[in-house]
């Protein structure tokens, strides 16, 4: 019987990039101080885009390679995180990659847009039965930014929530948990205006040919909505490092990055939380934990 330690955070995401992009720094913070740090993500991203051209023909139209080549830039970016525990629902494999919203793929029985959200979301509850976590990170309602495979993982996160904490709900993965603290990852309009500010103000020395909007962000928010700011800036290189490990999907140009539409945008080391389950522990927390007594 593993003993884990006393403060324990879970992550679900879509694909293997969103973590490193949202939560990389803070990610790295917690691995760094001791916590516990558990990364579930939900497909392998088969259908992804490849930036380099001499991995183009890893793509779903060709060889139908990407997604076990993302294994390997997961696991690299896991690596440059410290982060140990990272699982994919269900088992590698096990929902594929749905594509962007409206893409015919989304109509693949196997892709994670058609799973059966309970069938789904018992796999996370077997986890957090498991890592009793005191903190979940999921996406919004929207996932962000309205990707099919985003939406899909905060149901199925948001249920799972649910179903942990059901003595009723499938006794065989475990004790029922309750998860004290759950958070919706967000980023608030300042801070995507003041990297957009810096990434124009950087010009032509910038990498990349155009440049995203704030539209393009996930999950921005007012202000006034932020529960909680993690000050990453011990841990930039890290998250830089990881948001590299992943290069078929992120190409990284000093505190800016692009994905495979090649538009740059600001690289955020603060990353914001929306709370959305417990008690905040400070008007504006930076802390996670901030208030968790278990
Ligand atoms: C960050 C993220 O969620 N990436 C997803 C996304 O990738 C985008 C998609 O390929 C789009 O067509 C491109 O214009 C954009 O640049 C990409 O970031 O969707 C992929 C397919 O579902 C997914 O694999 C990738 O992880
Ligand atoms: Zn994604």
């Amino acid at each position: 019987m593993t003993v884990l330690p006393a403060r324990r955070l879970l992550l679900v995401h879509a694909h293997p990039d969103d973590e490193s992009i949202n939560n990389g720094a803070t990610m790295a913070k917690y691995a760094a101080e001791g916590a516990h740090v558990t990364l579930v993500t939900c497909t392998l991203g088969e259908e992804g885009e490849v930036i380099p051209p001499a991995l183009a023909h890893l793509a779903a139209d060709r060889d139908d390679a990407l997604g076990p080549h993302r294994i390997g830039e997961l696991a690299a970016a896991m690596d440059a995180l410290g982060v140990e525990d990272h699982r994919f629902l269900g088992g590698p494999g096990r929902y594929r990659d749905s594509g962007m919203m409206g893409a015919p793929q989304n109509d693949r029985p196997d892709c994670f847009w058609q799973a059966d959200p309970d069938e789904a979301a018992g796999h996370l509850v077997a986890v957090v039965r498991e890592v009793r976590p005191q903190v979940l990170v999921a996406y919004d309602t929207n996932g962000g930014y309205g990707h099919p495979d985003h939406i899909q993982a905060h149901r199925v996160a948001m249920r799972a929530v649910e179903l942990a904490a059901d003595p009723a709900f499938r006794p065989d993965l475990g004790e029922p948990h309750d998860i004290a603290k759950v958070y919706w990852n967000c980023v608030p309009r300042s801070a995507v205006e003041e990297g957009f500010a810096r990434l124009r103000a950087a010009g032509r020395d910038s990498l990349f040919p155009g440049i995203a909007t704030v539209d393009d962000v996930p999950g921005v928010v007012a202000d006034a909505e932020v529960t909680a700011v993690v000050d990453g800036t011990p841990h930039a290189e890290a998250k830089a490092a990881a948001m590299r490990a992943h290069a078929t999907q992120i190409a990284v140009d000093g505190p800016f990055f692009a994905l495979s539409n090649d538009l740059g945008q600001p690289m955020f080391i603060h990353e914001h939380y929306r709370l959305v389950k417990g008690e905040a522990g400070a008007d504006r927390e930076d802390d996670l934990f901030a208030g968790v007594t278990a």
